[in-house]
């Protein structure tokens, strides 16, 4: 073949800098675009194998090799694929892929804003040019008779082909690389890129230094000093055998964990799968392996992490991939905002990902992945529920931020979810929330009703609760939403429509923190009451959305009230008398301290040990974290109707000696002691207060030693 100039068919001579521009964020792309098109040749040509078209040499070995050059400054991308006559050349390179890069242009040149593109997909053999001057093309079609081709283009619109030297089939893709990207010669980069983009594609890809001393120059090396201490070198055969130890390692993975199907998976492969991708030292708690090929092909593993510690971020890791090559990280379009705490991989080969996001958005197709995503993660929970329910509860404090904030984010995964919730209670145990409504109104009759539904629910899912096939998901989806429509959650005979009453309202009790609410705990447990353990973050907005899909609940934190099975029953007289105290100890109450507005209450408690007691309202306390979480400790919680009441024991004897002799020397010490006592089991004391506590303190033990 005589040399041949020519134009390539592109129209705009700038469309170089446009996409530098566009790209310019993740340079390191080409990487991904240029031995995923040595992957799709040799499987193109395995292909052609496979009909019978092609015969292959029997010691046919596929491969992509990239080899760096540092000192040259090249980077090349071989393999040994289908290969192209210089007719295919003139077809896929100077039309197809000048005007694939061309058409990306018209796309996006008017959009300001890169996140718009995703993966930057469908840019091809033409993003070589982002980081090369020059780029050049040797190849070898696998057709008999073929003759090699060289094609050569500087990036400008003009390019060059001749009759090359390649004897053997396949491509090579030279890379002449630009000042600014010379970073793309150096072995550590570029084996980073390709462990980035490349690590699970499912060829073998095989990395080369030509600039670093070759195998053999080295043993040299390593035998000249040794024999120079006169140390006898090793004999032939060991030295071949070293030498076939020494064999090439492919720097991927062909065929990763997720590809295999979940019952030839065993679960240190998932351990040490997991351990791999995620450099996560922690085992993970469980996972899902997705394996789905009908309606849409999707396949993945969905590790749940253990985020339990306070210091862990929130943010879990979804690798998404398609045919096995990376794409992006955490595209949350296509992963459930909520799932975004675990750790996983994705493979969907039939994503349109050459779109933007905004489009992917409001892709029917992507929100049925997401859907089917959810609904997976959903059906293993209520599965391990019924069936691992020992795991499940092990699992629980580790697991329910991520439930909880699923419940909050995702009306479908609620719905599905809601009756596996289950809270730990002031002796350690899960029960659910109807297990607890049905112990307080003393019937079990609930229980029944959630093992039931629960049965229901996993009864659909798939049998094995590791690892599912699925084949459609919307007959039970709607089945599954019957059975909830017949059955409430909340454990009451009630029509949801109907309006309760706040008093008639069954009071969940819980706990934020064990510690500083121990007295309220101890109190709690000689009165027979119970009460869930409800410690992070989440769980304040997850209540108030259990009291909004359930009106006839309202949960209250335990110092919110004096319960009624704290008190003494008291005859009309006393009831008498405990008002005139209450009159009396206000007022006493409200000059020592200085608070005005402070409420005081004399209840007669059974637990006689107990002296004060300070209550806040739920409603004030939760206006009062809501404004300490938007930083507004400055406004007056008080201009929410304060809500806080101290309130004394009149069976405790130092409450009774204050009635008694309110005139007392000793009597504004012991109030102001009663008044930071109650007020220090049930939050923190700001440091003036605490000073003087600690002061008043050792004044009361120094009168004891008098
Ligand atoms: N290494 C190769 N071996 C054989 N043919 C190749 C090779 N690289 C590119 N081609 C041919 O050039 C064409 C254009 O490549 P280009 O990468 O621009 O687009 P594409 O691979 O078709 O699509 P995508 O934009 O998804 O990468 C390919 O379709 C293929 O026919």
């Amino acid at each position: 073949m005589s040399t041949e100039r020519g134009t390539l068919s592109i129209h705009s001579e700038n469309i170089f800098p446009i996409i530098k521009k566009w790209l310019y964020s993740d340079h390191d792309i080409f990487v991904r675009e240029l031995v995923s098109n040595g992957c799709d040749a040799i499987t193109k040509l395995k292909k052609l194998e496979i009909m019978g078209e092609a015969t292959l040499p029997e010691d046919n070995h596929f491969q992509i090799t990239v080899t760096v050059n540092p000192e040259e400054k090249t980077i090349c991308f071989s393999d040994n694929g289908i290969g192209m006559t210089a007719e295919e050349v003139k077809e896929y390179i100077n039309q197809i892929a000048f005007s694939g890069a061309q058409k990306f242009m018209e796309k996006y040149k008017d959009k300001t804003n890169e996140d718009q593109i995703i993966g930057h997909f469908g840019l091809g053999f033409y993003s070589a040019f982002m980081v090369a001057g020059r780029v050049s093309i040797d190849t070898l079609s696998w057709q008999e008779g073929a003759e090699p081709v060289h094609w050569e283009s500087d990036g400008g619109t003009e390019y060059e082909m001749s009759t090359g030297t390649r004897t053997e089939r396949g491509t090579d893709i030279t890379l002449y690389l630009n000042e600014e990207s010379y970073e793309f010669s150096n072995e550590y980069r570029v084996r980073e890129i390709i462990k980035k983009y490349c690590s699970f594609m499912p060829v073998e890809i095989y990395f080369v230094n030509a600039n670093a001393p070759k195998e053999e120059e080295k043993e040299e090396v390593i035998d000249a000093s040794v024999n120079e201490e006169g140390v006898a070198s090793e004999d032939s055969a060991e030295k071949e055998e070293k030498k076939e130890k020494k064999k090439p390692e492919p720097i991927n993975n062909t065929n990763p964990l997720w590809m295999k199907h979940p019952n030839d998976c065993t679960e240190e492969e998932y351990k040490n799968f997991y351990h791999d991708v995620f450099h996560d030292y922690k085992e993970p708690l469980f996972w899902i392996h997705l394996n789905m090929d009908y309606p849409f092909n999707l396949k993945g593993i969905l590790y749940f992490p253990k985020i339990n510690t306070e210091y862990d971020s929130l943010e879990g890791l979804i690798k998404l991939y398609s045919n096995q090559v990376f794409i992006a990280d955490n595209i949350k379009e296509v992963i459930p905002e909520f799932l975004m705490l675990l750790k996983g991989v994705i493979d969907c080969p039939d994503l349109p990902l050459n779109v933007s996001r905004s489009a992917l958005q409001n892709d029917g197709f992507v929100k049925k992945i997401s859907d089917y995503i959810t609904k997976k993660v959903a059906d293993k929970l209520t599965g391990m529920f019924k069936v691992e329910r020992e795991n499940y509860e092990k699992f629980w404090d580790d697991i329910s931020p991520f439930i909880k904030f699923g419940c909050l984010k995702d009306d479908k995964f609620r719905e599905k979810v809601k009756d596996v919730i289950i809270f730990k209670n002031l002796e350690g145990k899960y029960l659910t929330l109807a297990d607890y409504i049905a112990a307080k109104n003393g019937t079990k009759d609930t229980e029944k009703d959630t093992a039931k539904e629960a049965e229901k629910t996993d009864s659909e899912s798939e049998k094995n609760s590791n690892s599912e096939t699925d084949k459609g998901t919307e007959s039970s989806e709607s089945k599954e939403e019957h059975v909830h429509d017949e059955h409430c959650e909340c454990g009451h005979d009630h029509d949801h429509d109907e309006e309760v009453t706040e008093d008639k309202k069954t009071i969940v009790y819980y706990v934020t923190d064990e510690k500083q609410q121990s007295q309220y705990i101890n109190m709690f447990k000689e009165a027979g009451l119970d009460a869930f353990i409800l410690t992070h973050n989440i769980d304040q907005p997850f209540i108030t959305q259990l009291e909004y899909q359930d009106q006839t609940i309202k949960f209250q934190r335990i110092d919110a009230d004096i319960s009624d099975s704290f008190k003494e029953e008291t005859k009309k007289k006393d009831q008498k008398v405990l008002k005139n105290n209450t009159e009396a100890m206000t007022k006493l109450f409200r000059k020592v301290l200085g608070k005005e507005k402070l409420e005081v209450k004399v209840e007669k408690l059974k637990n006689d040990k107990v002296s004060s007691v300070m209550t806040l309202s739920e409603e004030s306390r939760r206006m009062q974290d809501m404004m300490r979480m938007y930083s507004m400790q400055d406004m007056d919680p008080n201009m929410f109707g304060g809500g806080e009441t101290l309130i004394l024991n009149a069976n405790n004897q130092l409450v009774q000696y204050i009635i008694t002799n309110e005139n007392s020397e000793y009597t504004p010490m012991i109030c102001e002691q009663l008044y930071d006592l109650a007020l220090l089991s049930h939050k923190p004391l700001d440091p003036e207060a605490m000073t003087k506590f600690i002061q008043r303190s050792n004044e009361i033990m120094l009168h004891l030693a008098k």
